[in-house]
């Protein structure tokens, strides 16, 4: 039988690409000779450039290498060996004398190498296209880069040039991914110029622990309305709030500490309160919980939210209005030159007072009172402190008067835009997040800057605030006698007991 010659199914057509040669393999000859030297000069000053960009990344590792292969080379290895003991001897001293300098200059810069290397050079290829963050056009990958990296310990700050036409808001979105990539807790964006971003990689909280009052300055001291220091940021720098010229809003679940906010700034201010500078107000809805431990600091203080409290609101409120007649033409803003004493306004819990209280009447006076104070307030020498537990529509809807807000702990994401304002969430001011074992703990946004700062308020204890009555008043604070509990027998001695 015949076998068939034919095959039994067509073969398929060669399905490959075209390799493409690089453009200069397709020129003649005497072209390619004549530009050798100038591609000469090109590799090496690209190679160049590239060995300085490496030295500047890497100083502490290039600058070993050189001397550490300089002494093998010149001295031998037992030289080498013995002057590396020495070296490393010298530096534990240093770490032990003076750690702070050491980790500063030394320390730092070893982790920051080393974590360049190990976590961001090493996965960012990787770590960029499973996170979208590359892309393709005609076979050519375009890659964000990675530029500088510094470690500090709790955090790395890295640099990053984004690939053209990508927007910040495409690395927020995959914030919380790149920080589970990079081994980080959290991951904020930040926007340093055009183009070119830094993410701050978090990888423990430096505010775990409380921080107390510093000493309280000479009565003498000046003080400036500001830069008031009222707690220590993440970054190790004081916290600074302007009252002069501002109004300030905290906002914060019951027990994240808005108490301590409002007293270390009242701390900040001890010496102005008692040379008579500044002028404390309160009201206290709360039936003076707050307020009423420290009340011989205040001026005037009402601890209720009713006719009383609306009162002294409308008063302050005439008050704005006369000093703005008083200085008109004459002073620009208050100046202590003024003879008035700048006047701070602390309202506890300013929902009761502008939104809970429910006579309408007496609900309606008061956030008219509270907003003329707000609007009109600022040049004449008023500030208003106003904390908030809860920010919901009435109460934030005066959040445009106060250029500085600060978030405690809050208990939903909904509520961090409602008090610091719309995207800064976004950019990393999670304070929905805030562990209810860090009270004080807070995200400050000052209008006109972009970026939030995550503080810790001075934690002011009982006994500071009795340092702080007898530093303003020049007495000795009363305490409190605490009597033993009558015991059974004394009971039975003396009848009922
Ligand atoms: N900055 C701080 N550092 C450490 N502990 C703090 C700090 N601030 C407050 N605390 C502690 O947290 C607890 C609650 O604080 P605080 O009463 O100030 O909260 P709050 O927000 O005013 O609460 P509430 O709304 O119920 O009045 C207190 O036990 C206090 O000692």
């Amino acid at each position: 039988m015949a076998r068939s010659r034919k095959p039994l199914a067509e073969p398929a057509a060669l399905e490959i690409t075209r390799p493409r040669l690089p453009w200069w393999t397709l020129l003649p000859l005497w072209a390619k000779v004549i530009l050798a030297p100038v591609a000469l000069v090109w590799s090496a000053a690209w190679l160049m450039i590239r060995a300085a960009r490496v030295a500047v990344r890497y100083p502490v590792a290039v600058v070993v290498g050189l001397l550490g292969w300089s002494g093998y080379v010149q001295l031998g290895p037992w030289w080498l060996l013995g002057i590396s003991a020495v070296v490393v001897g010298g530096l534990g001293v240093w770490a032990w004398r003076d750690s702070s300098s050491f980790t500063r200059f030394c320390w730092c810069e070893i982790r920051t190498e080393w974590r360049r290397v190990v976590v961001y050079a090493w996965q960012w290829r990787t770590v960029m296209r499973l996170s979208d963050l590359t892309k393709s056009v005609r076979g050519a990958e375009f890659r964000p880069k990675l530029g500088r990296v510094r470690s500090d310990g709790w955090r790395d700050r890295v640099r990053v040039r984004m690939v053209k036409g990508q927007a910040p808001e495409q690395w927020e979105l995959r914030a919380s991914g790149l920080a589970h990539a990079f081994g980080a807790s959290s991951c904020r964006v930040r926007v340093r110029k055009p183009g070119r971003l830094e993410l701050d990689l978090v990888h423990r909280d430096p505010l775990v622990r409380p921080v107390g009052v510093p000493e309280l300055p000479p009565v003498e001291a000046t003080v400036d309305l500001k830069r008031l220091v009222i707690g220590v940021a993440e970054t190790g720098r004081s916290l600074t709030l302007r009252l002069q010229g501002n109004h300030v809003l905290v906002v914060g679940s019951t027990g994240a500490g808005k108490g301590s906010v409002m007293w270390s700034l009242i701390w900040a201010l001890a010496p102005a309160i008692k040379s008579g500078l500044v002028r404390l107000v309160g009201i206290d809805p709360k039936g003076g919980m707050e307020l009423g431990q420290a009340p011989e600091l205040f001026d005037r203080v009402v601890y209720s939210n009713g006719g009383e409290a609306v009162e002294l609101l409308e008063q302050l409120a005439e008050q704005v209005k006369e000093r703005a007649g008083k200085y008109r033409g004459w002073l620009r803003s208050w100046s202590p030159k003024s003879g008035d004493p700048f006047t701070l306004l602390v309202v506890d819990e300013l929902a009761d007072v502008i939104a809970y209280q429910s006579d309408k009447n007496l609900r309606e006076r008061a956030a008219r009172a509270v907003q003329t104070i707000a609007s009109q307030g600022r040049a004449p020498g008023f500030a208003v402190l106003g904390l908030v537990q809860d920010p919901r529509k009435e109460v934030v809807s005066f959040r445009h008067l106060f250029g500085t807000k600060l978030a405690l702990r809050l208990d939903e994401p909904a509520q961090v835009d409602m008090v610091l304002g719309e995207g800064v969430r976004q950019r990393g001011a999670t304070a929905h997040e805030i562990s209810e074992n860090t009270p004080g703990v807070v995200w400050v946004k000052v209008d006109g800057r972009k970026e939030p700062v995550r503080a810790r308020a001075f934690h002011v204890t009982d006994a500071d605030l009795d340092r702080l009555v007898s530093y303003v008043t020049g007495r000795e604070a009363v305490q409190a006698e605490v009597l033993d509990f009558p015991d059974r027998v004394r009971r039975i001695e003396g009848g009922a007991a």
